[in-house]
């Protein structure tokens, strides 16, 4: 198969489908690798560094896709990129359709192929290429967090942990999956008080088992989240219905009960956000913006910032997949694997994810239809 690595557009999106071993796997299975020219230089991989493991370099992103069978990417394609995709191309990547209508019509008339990495679905129910980058994501929205707490920020003025005598600041996290977990790793750790809330008993248990009473964990409920919010220094928003818009869990009424200077972290904002005063995507060079003088956080590709670290990890959970795709062909590979074809989310332009198609009210067609 030819396989197109295309450099990011997104601002600051520094990472890349797939590092220089990853692309030699592909090669060494037959497969021809064509790169984007400086695709891997936001993570550190010289274009020399691809072609000596046998990929080409291609410095015109048009004729890249117009060769390529399959594009790797990161993240969902931006307006200026939907003309590039041809009738029954592979599409590898990030989606997170259910917010972007536009998106969604431009890959449907172009009878696009989309596999989303967001909804792939590995052993025991997990999101095994959602997970690494929300591993990155919810370790960075603390440091994030934490830094906006600080007043040249527009925060309140406070540090995270306290210091002896002066009590440490309050971190309200909602949804405690991925996301949630590694953001209260990073927040018990430098010492703030942590509260997780999630709609899953099961979740609330393990959390309060792994945690071991270092953490306070509540049911998911308007009372109780109201109740948090009010009281929140930093409240990190993490919840996710896969493949759906993310539900507003945070009205505006709680947002203004908020002290000035208090700071949101919308992790969840790649689903579309989960707070109600989150009414745009930020971007790494202006993250934030101040409503009811609460400091708002919504960027959208956060592990972009932190490229090196996030393109070896995600490379590590695509790359198997990538294989399997490209080794097998898209159909039977996911006929292989029910898994990953939970991750179809668009086929000749048709809707195959039915949250995507219920949250954009548009017609929905099962995998195992297209499949059969
Ligand atoms: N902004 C960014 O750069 C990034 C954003 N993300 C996003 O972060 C979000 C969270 O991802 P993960 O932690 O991997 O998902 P996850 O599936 O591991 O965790 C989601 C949690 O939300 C909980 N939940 C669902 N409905 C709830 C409700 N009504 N109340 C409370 N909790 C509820 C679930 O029980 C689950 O524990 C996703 O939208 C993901 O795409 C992930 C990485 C980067
Ligand atoms: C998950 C996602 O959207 C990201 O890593 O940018």
């Amino acid at each position: 198969m030819i396989i197109g690595v295309a450099k990011e557009i997104k601002n600051n999106e520094n990472r890349v489908g797939l590092t220089p071993a990853g692309a030699g796997d592909l090669c060494r299975a037959g497969h021809t690798v064509l790169v984007e020219h400086s695709a891997g230089l936001g993570s550190g991989f010289s274009d020399e560094s691809y072609a000596k493991i046998g990929a080409t370099i291609i410095a015109d992103k048009k004729i890249l896709f117009d060769r390529s069978e399959m594009i790797i990417k990161v993240k969902e394609p931006l307006a200026a990129e939907y003309d590039l995709f041809h009738e029954g191309q592979i599409l590898f990547t990030y989606l997170h359709l259910a917010p972007e209508a536009a998106l969604t019509k431009a890959l449907l008339e172009k009878k696009v192929i989309g596999i989303a990495y967001e909804t792939i679905v590995g052993r025991n129910n997990t999101l095994p290429l959602l997970s690494p980058m929300s591993e990155v994501a919810g370790r960075m929205s603390v440091q994030i967090g934490a830094q906006m707490l600080e007043k040249p920020w527009s925060g309140k003025g406070i540090l995270l942990g306290g210091v002896p005598g002066v009590e440490s600041a309050q971190v309200v996290i909602i949804g405690g999956g991925v996301v949630g977990t590694n953001a209260a790793k990073m927040a018990v750790g430098m010492g703030a008080r942590v509260t997780i809330i999630d709609n899953s008993g099961d979740r609330l248990a393990y959390l309060d088992d792994i945690f071991g009473g270092r953490v306070t964990t509540v049911m998911s409920n308007s009372y109780n989240i109201a109740k948090w919010v009010e009281k929140a220094d930093l409240l990190i928003g993490a919840v996710l219905i896969p493949g759906a818009k993310a539900p507003k869990l945070v009205s505006e009424e709680m947002v203004k009960s908020m002290e000035i200077g208090s700071v949101i972290v919308d992790v969840a904002i790649d689903q579309g956000g989960s707070i109600e005063t989150i009414d745009r995507v930020t971007t790494h060079s202006d993250p934030t913006y101040m409503k009811y003088g609460v400091v708002h956080y919504s960027v959208a590709n956060m592990p972009g910032s932190v490229s090196r670290t996030s393109t070896f990890a995600l490379t590590n959970a695509t790359l198997p997949y990538a294989l399997k795709i490209a080794n097998k062909g898209w159909r039977q590979a996911l006929k292989d694997d029910a898994g990953l074809a939970r991750g179809l989310n668009v086929y000749n332009g048709q809707v195959t994810f039915k949250a995507v198609a219920d949250d954009q009210n548009l017609p929905y067609t099962p995998v195992a239809e297209i499949l059969a």
